[in-house]
């Protein structure tokens, strides 16, 4: 059979104040969150909206005690999957990787070449693809299989989205008719989905499936659910001047309110940890705009954790991946290859001479701006919204 191995991706977060910063600079310099038509611009323009966004960012991890919990709940999802696969009769060794922060993806895929793993099932703990997180670790993954000659004999498979699986559903809904039943008229409750938001770019030019993919994701939910109470979609945590997805979650939440909204049942649903999103955003920020608006009834359906119906969806999930024939990473990052995802594909045009001259010029402007920003603490960036 060989030996087995299940990597989880996800995001990671920071575990203390002081990793905000550094954790930020990453996230910003990942080109798949900050799509820039200038490779070389990425950087300091991570370094920027790092640290000017540090502050706030602080500010409300604070609020939760400090950090975020997501290493410790990933780390937690880890081993109840493990225990889960080995009562299905399969022995596997779990292991966390994470885009922006601690246990780093690259430091999964150096252990899973020193475990000598012969099997890989990469699982993104993101139920709906998006390419700012699914495809942003897929990407990373297919340039350390370039790179590193000892992974080539691993034969992998990868999970690119897996929001349909019924277990998954299942245990939505669950945690869903709990947070009604407690309503004083449960079937009038209002469900309100709040999915992290993407801009509107990425799905309108780029191809980004995962707007169809959460339209599709609440249907399912609510179908399992099968209640009759009224829903909405929004889209919460929008950061950068862009237009994204919409409705936005904090202009929603007002409109129910107008409209006589008493109770609202809040589902976050583009991600299955409690992070800062749902524990500051949504349990504090929105739950102050309802409060305002005359929602008086706020209720936030718990994140999926480790809920066990959910852990057994993903050992399926895994088991269903060992049999079939496998997915690589070439597959899934091709996929949406044939919309034009930067960087490569516009960096090949940009290497002509008239073009450099023109990149030579823009980066100077760049870097008038950089030291315009740090003299004045006020700058062009400033200025156009982006801090
Ligand atoms: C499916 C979930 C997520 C999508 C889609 C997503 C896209 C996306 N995010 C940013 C910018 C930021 N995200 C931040 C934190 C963060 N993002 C997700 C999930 C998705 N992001 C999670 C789970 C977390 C929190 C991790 C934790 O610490 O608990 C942050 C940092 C926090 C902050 O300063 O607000 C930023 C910034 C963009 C730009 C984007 C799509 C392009
Ligand atoms: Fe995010
Ligand atoms: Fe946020």
């Amino acid at each position: 059979m060989g030996r087995v191995g299940v990597l989880l991706l996800n995001l990671g977060g920071p575990d203390k104040l002081d990793d905000v910063g550094p954790f930020l600079f990453n996230l910003f310099s990942d080109p798949e969150i900050i799509r820039l038509p200038f490779p070389w611009l990425q950087k300091p323009l991570a370094w920027l909206i790092s640290s000017r966004r540090k502050k706030e960012s602080q500010e409300n991890y604070k609020q939760i005690g400090g950090g975020s919990p997501l290493r410790r709940i990933t780390e937690a999802q880890g081993e109840a999957l493990k225990a889960q696969l080995e009562a299905l009769g399969e022995q596997a060794k779990i292991y966390v990787g994470m885009r922006y922060w601690y246990p780093y993806t690259e430091e999964a895929i150096a252990r899973i070449a020193q475990d000598g793993i012969e099997r890989l099932v990469i699982l993104p703990l993101y139920p709906q693809f998006s390419i700012s997180t699914s495809g942003s670790s897929f990407r990373l993954l297919a340039k350390l299989w370039r790179e590193n000659p000892k992974l080539q004999p691993i034969e992998y498979t990868v999970i690119p989205s897996w929001y349909k699986k019924p277990g998954y559903l299942q245990a939505m809904a669950e945690l869903i008719a709990q947070e009604i039943d407690q309503c004083s008229n449960p079937d009038e409750a209002h469900i309100f989905f709040s999915a992290h938001g993407v801009p509107k770019s990425y799905v309108e030019e780029a191809g980004d499936p995962y707007q169809q993919e959460i339209e599709e994701c609440t249907h399912l939910i609510l179908q399992t659910l099968n209640r009759p109470n009224p829903y909405t979609l929004a889209y919460q945590s929008r950061v950068g001047p862009v237009e994204w997805l919409q409705p936005y979650t904090e202009e929603a939440i007002p409109e129910l309110g107008a409209k006589g909204v008493k109770d609202l049942v809040v589902v976050p649903i583009s991600f299955v940890s409690e992070h800062i999103e749902t524990l500051q955003e949504i349990d504090i920020e929105y739950r102050e705009v309802a409060e305002e608006a005359g929602i008086h009834n706020f209720r936030r359906v718990p994140a999926l954790n480790t809920h066990p119906i959910f852990i057994r969806a993903l050992a399926d999930l895994v088991i269903e991946a060992l049999k079939a024939p496998s997915l690589k990473l070439s597959q899934v990052t091709q996929m949406k290859k044939k919309v034009r995802i930067y960087p490569p594909e516009r960096w090949e045009w940009g290497m002509t001479s008239s073009a450099e001259v023109w990149n030579g010029r823009i980066a100077m402007l760049g870097f008038l701006a950089l030291i315009i920003e740090l003299i004045t603490g006020r700058g062009l960036l400033h200025m156009v919204g982006l801090l």
